[in-house]
């Protein structure tokens, strides 16, 4: 497995978001992770990214462990992500929001960036093609130097995935990309996801939109009450009759 999830737990206060959950993401594959509200999703994810530390349990990179590192150490390593609200800056355009993830990743030394030297203005023309490059492969090449404000929910979204891709993660983590998108946005960003995983990045989806994790997942984790009550394909997953009772809220 690329990305292993190992017996891993979370507690806040009394609560066990997360409680024991184990399940692996392979190399090149859309992996899907769906349950009812306040299942443990977001909590998982924040682990997977470095955000939360787990109360118990481990993940593994590739056979390294990453619980525990700082965010920045976990995507340094390869696992990147995207939240569930934008985070853009409204006023800078597309192409400056990707160019802000570029500028993060490169370690030139401040004086560098302070007074103008040839090397630094080198380096910003190819950080700007770079980013150019990205906004391509979402699709959004045309609208590079509209403000990011000005785009419509689904390109802003895209604008996230490729600021996301440029840090060329084994592993992108997608929190939600569908909430509050039309069906039309939804179809796109579809599209993406299977792209996204065709250039060889394996991407783990958390999403509330079922008939979109049936199409684009190669596999499916559902947890209900923090617990993995289902792992398998869609098909497979969608008739368990756990993950029927789950969804429909009726308790055996
Ligand atoms: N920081 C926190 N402090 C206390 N409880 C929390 C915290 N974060 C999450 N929880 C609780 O942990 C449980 C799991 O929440 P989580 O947000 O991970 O679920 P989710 O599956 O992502 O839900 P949703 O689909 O609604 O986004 C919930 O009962 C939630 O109230």
């Amino acid at each position: 497995m690329l990305l292993s999830v190992e017996a891993v737990s979370r507690a806040f206060g009394g609560v066990r978001a997360v409680d024991g959950a184990t399940f692996g993401l392979a190399a090149g594959e859309v992996h899907g992770l769906i349950g009812p509200n306040g299942a443990g999703k977001t909590t998982l994810l924040n682990i997977v990214s470095g955000l939360l530390r787990p109360t118990s349990g481990q993940i593994r990179l590739d056979g390294t462990r990453t619980d525990g590192l700082a965010p920045h150490r976990v995507a340094a390593l390869g696992v990147t992500r995207t939240f569930q609200n934008i985070r853009l800056f409204p006023q800078l355009s597309a192409l400056e929001n990707v160019l802000v993830g570029e500028h993060l990743r490169r370690d030139a030394p401040l004086w560098r960036r302070m007074v103008f030297h040839p090397a630094a203005a080198r380096e910003e023309r190819a950080a700007r093609e770079r980013a150019l490059a990205l906004l391509e492969r979402v699709r959004l090449a045309d609208r590079a130097g509209e403000r990011a404000g000005t785009l419509s929910y689904g390109e802003q979204r895209r604008v996230e995935i490729a600021r996301a891709l440029g840090a060329e993660p084994r592993v992108l983590l997608l929190d939600e990309p569908t909430a509050g998108m039309n069906p039309a946005e939804v179809e796109q960003v579809a599209g993406l996801i299977r792209e996204v995983a065709k250039l060889g990045h394996s991407v783990l989806l958390v999403e509330h939109n079922v008939p979109l994790v049936s199409k684009v997942c190669d596999r499916v984790t559902v947890l209900n009450f923090g617990r993995v009550i289902a792992d398998g394909t869609p098909a497979e997953v969608m008739r368990d009759p756990a993950v029927v009772d789950a969804y429909l809220g009726t308790r055996r």
